[in-house]
């Protein structure tokens, strides 16, 4: 992945683009380039040796206008402050693209959760969690998982949150294990969305993704869901890799059968029914009909996007582009679905989690996953109706568009506090 670019960049560059398409001041944008807060902590623990372990980490808070901040929390060894400020912003865009009531936020922990126990992960969870209960609750930030984060650390989340406040308040955190108050459909949504996207943009481009060959980048929640309910729709999924590599079987992968066995060696490599092993590179260049990064920003740089060979790309991950990728694709008439429309269905679900705790009444999976694909399918045909009115160039400038005017609508409609 290029190290070199910096999410955040990316992010205002977005903006940037989108402002010669909008009627809105240099002031109003310079606004939505800039997160409204950023928490940054250090948290410190004992680890099962008795020794003390410190980590740094963050939430920012990017904008408030359309509701509570919302958006996941990250584990990763290459969390920085600006990448999270990026996925804030990316919240907020995704939760106005879709039109539910939430700002934008997200946190991280520059950790790399595999080197330590599931002890001294409730520890440092529970650290976080004690550092972040002045900000968040259900009416103020909403967190939820994200990369190496779960119903585990949701739940962990939602119990120090509530013992500290000594209330009850399962709103505060979505994601959560069903037991704690979670949502039927919630840890399948964010692949969910994924697969409705890709559906309705086969559909848009005149054909069926069920006649699709699929490369899935990252093997997590967002991307062995999405190749499980591609390959249930008749999609042949060929290849798929995690941080270990990836694997490639020209008849198609048993989707459900590679997860089994990465739960049960840690890994997608060596999957017995593998034809071959594959580079990262190999994987993001191969010749398919759908190509998904699901793991990290910056998947795809220019270099790569000039041997991509999909005709669609749809993004499970947040950024995997980074913005000279986007304008090497577009050059290229590759269609790219954007993250902020396709991985909007884990916010989408957690918005449903949030109203089911709320009102105390819970829904079926049916429910959920229905009102699921009404949203989805309405961002949708709302991105093409703007990209096809306004002449625009990509998609990704038809949700930022959409986006921005919602955001701005509701600042503006607040009128201004002195
Ligand atoms: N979870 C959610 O609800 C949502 C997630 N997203 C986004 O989706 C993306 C993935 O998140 P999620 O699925 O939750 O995270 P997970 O932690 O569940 O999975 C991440 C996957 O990416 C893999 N990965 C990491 N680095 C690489 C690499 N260099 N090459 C190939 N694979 C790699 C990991 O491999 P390994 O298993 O070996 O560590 C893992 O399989 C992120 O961008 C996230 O922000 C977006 C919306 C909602
Ligand atoms: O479910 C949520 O609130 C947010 C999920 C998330 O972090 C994301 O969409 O990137």
């Amino acid at each position: 992945m290029s190290e070199q670019v910096n999410p955040f960049e990316s992010l205002q560059e977005q903006i940037d683009d989108a402002a010669a398409h909008l009627d809105a001041s240099d002031d109003q944008l310079e606004r939505l380039k800039h997160p409204e807060r950023v928490l940054e902590t250090t948290l410190s623990i004992e680890d099962d040796d008795g020794s003390l372990a410190t980590f740094k980490a963050f939430r920012s808070q990017f904008n408030g206008d359309r509701g509570p901040y919302k958006g996941g929390i990250r584990y990763h060894p290459g969390v920085t402050r600006d990448e999270v400020k990026a996925l804030s912003g990316w919240m907020a865009y995704k939760c106005a693209v879709v039109d539910i009531p939430y700002g934008g936020g997200k946190g991280g922990i520059v950790i790399d959760p595999k080197e330590y126990s599931a002890v001294e992960l409730e520890r440092i969870t529970r650290s976080f969690a004690t550092e972040l209960r002045p900000l968040i609750g259900p009416d103020r930030d909403i967190p939820a998982p994200d990369v190496n984060t779960g119903q585990r650390e949701m739940n962990w989340i939602k119990d120090t949150y509530e013992t500290l406040e000594n209330t009850t308040a399962p709103g505060t955190v979505t994601g959560k294990a069903i037991a704690s108050g979670g949502s039927e459909g919630r840890v399948e949504a964010t692949g969910r969305s994924v697969m409705l996207t890709a559906r309705e943009a086969f559909d848009y481009l005149g054909t069926d993704v069920a006649d699709a060959t699929v490369a899935v980048q990252g093997y997590g929640n967002a991307g062995a869901i999405a190749a499980r309910l591609l390959d249930e729709r008749g999609a042949t999924v060929v290849a798929v890799s995690d941080s270990s590599g990836a694997v490639y079987n020209d008849d198609g992968l048993d989707a459900e059968a590679v997860k089994d066995h990465k739960n049960e060696t840690g890994s997608v490599a060596e999957y017995a029914d593998a034809d071959e092993e594959l580079s990262n590179r190999e994987l993001l260049t191969l010749d398919v009909d759908l190509l998904i990064p699901a793991a990290l920003e910056n998947a795809i740089d220019a270099d790569i996007a000039a041997d991509v060979a999909a005709d669609v790309i749809v993004e499970a991950a947040n950024g995997p582009l980074t913005p000279e990728a986007d304008d090497v694709l577009a050059d290229r008439d590759v269609y790219v679905l954007p993250d902020v429309l396709a991985n909007a269905g884990g916010v989408t679900v957690s918005y449903f989690e949030w109203v089911q705790n709320r009102r105390r009444f819970y829904w079926s999976e049916e429910r959920v996953n229905d009102e699921l694909e009404t949203v989805i399918v309405n961002a949708f045909d709302g991105l093409v109706e703007t990209f096809e009115d306004r002449d625009l160039p990509t998609f990704r400038m038809a949700a930022y568009v959409v986006a921005i005017r919602r955001i701005l609508d509701a600042h503006e409609e607040g009128g201004t506090f002195p």
